[in-house]
């Protein structure tokens, strides 16, 4: 029998995109609330407790409310929001964030489901101070830069609509200028760093596709960690995995321009080390789509694990050519 997954804030960027990569399944049915409804607390109340499991693409008071009104036990939920990344309870939606974690998610009721920045950041730093390349200590920044869709339905309107009050009519512009970003809580935690890190985002006039990057002075990591070392230890922490990938190190040498769109319309996070031995400096990246690994496509990942739907884990996930 399909299990039945509703997808609460179905009618929004990551939502609508959970949805379209749901149809067309003949493992999962839909709970669907018409247009009248969908804010309706009494139908939403109804379509939570009917669920196997739900799916929050709503703001994060909006999920909190949401999880307020789950009486059944047998729910399973997936929040997309920042509201319970860090809380107590729930699993942090990254299976191959740790050995063991793909289980965790499996066997969890509550998942939240990761920020897009923080995959990229996460999945390249937890490795390294998990196997004492990078010591926690550091004193770690990160840069990145997202496509628009990053923040939902109001940001796609300021870049998109002129005639909007708050349109916004640059190429490119950086944010999160308070150094106060509502990702650095899982950014610190999950990648086990002691000190928060600088987190330095920006978005351009394009769609979708990120990519976040960490520069580390190789010189001041104990014990001669140079760039291939930070390669293999990628490389082996990722192998097996099938939506994520390492570029080979010559490969990444050999970029000219690193394009955050590259992985556009898959669910596969892609890492490069770019490095000047002679200098003793190493740019570490990832690239990924924000609404794919980032969100919906990392979402389905989860929904995939925690509700035993093996044979979905690899569909509706295209590679672009
Ligand atoms: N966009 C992205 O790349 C990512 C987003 N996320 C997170 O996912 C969540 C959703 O984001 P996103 O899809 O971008 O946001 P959007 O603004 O595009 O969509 C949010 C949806 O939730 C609906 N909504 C708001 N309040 C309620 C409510 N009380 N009851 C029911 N529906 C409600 C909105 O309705 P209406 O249409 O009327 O406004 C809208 O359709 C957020 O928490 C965001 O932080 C996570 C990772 C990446
Ligand atoms: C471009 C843009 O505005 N991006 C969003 C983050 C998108 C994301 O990862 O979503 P969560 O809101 O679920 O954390 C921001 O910086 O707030």
């Amino acid at each position: 029998m399909a299990v039945r997954i509703f997808i609460d804030g179905e009618a929004g960027t990551t939502g609508l995109q959970i949805r379209e990569r749901l149809m067309g399944r003949d493992d999962v049915s839909l709970i669907s609330l018409g247009a009248e409804e969908r804010k309706d607390t009494d139908a939403r109340r109804r379509a939570l407790n009917e669920a196997d499991l739900s799916i929050l693409c709503l703001p994060d008071a909006a999920a909190v409310e949401a999880i307020s009104m789950i009486e059944n036990p047998e729910t399973k939920v997936i929040d997309a929001s920042t509201a319970h990344r860090v809380a107590d309870g729930w699993v942090y939606g990254f299976p191959e964030m740790t050995e063991g974690h793909e289980n965790a998610v499996r066997h969890a009721r509550f998942v939240g489901n990761p920020g897009c920045y923080p995959t990229g950041a996460i999945g390249l730093i937890r490795p390294l101070v998990e196997n004492a390349l990078l010591p926690a200590t550091y004193p770690v920044t990160v840069n990145a830069i997202s496509g628009y869709s990053g923040g939902g339905k109001n940001l796609i309107q300021s870049m998109e609509d002129s005639s909007a009050d708050d349109h916004i009519s640059s190429a490119v512009f950086a944010y999160g200028l308070q150094l106060q970003h509502k990702h650095l809580p899982e950014m610190q935690q999950y990648s086990m760093l002691e000190h928060v890190p600088i987190f330095q985002p920006s978005v351009g006039r394009y769609y979708k596709g990120m990519a976040v990057y960490v520069p580390l002075h190789l010189w001041a990591l104990p014990g001669g960690v140079g760039a291939a070392r930070i390669h293999q230890c990628l490389s082996d922490h990722y192998s097996g995995h099938l939506f994520a990938e390492v570029a080979p190190l010559e490969q990444s040498s050999a970029l000219l321009r690193l394009d955050p769109e590259e992985m556009n319309d898959t669910n596969t996070i892609r890492f490069h080390v770019f490095a000047n031995e002679k200098s003793g400096q190493c740019v570490l990246a990832a690239t990924l789509d924000n609404l794919g690994k980032g969100a919906s496509g990392a979402a389905v990942q989860n929904m995939n694990l925690m509700l035993g739907l093996e044979e979905g884990l690899g569909l509706n996930f295209e590679r672009a050519a």
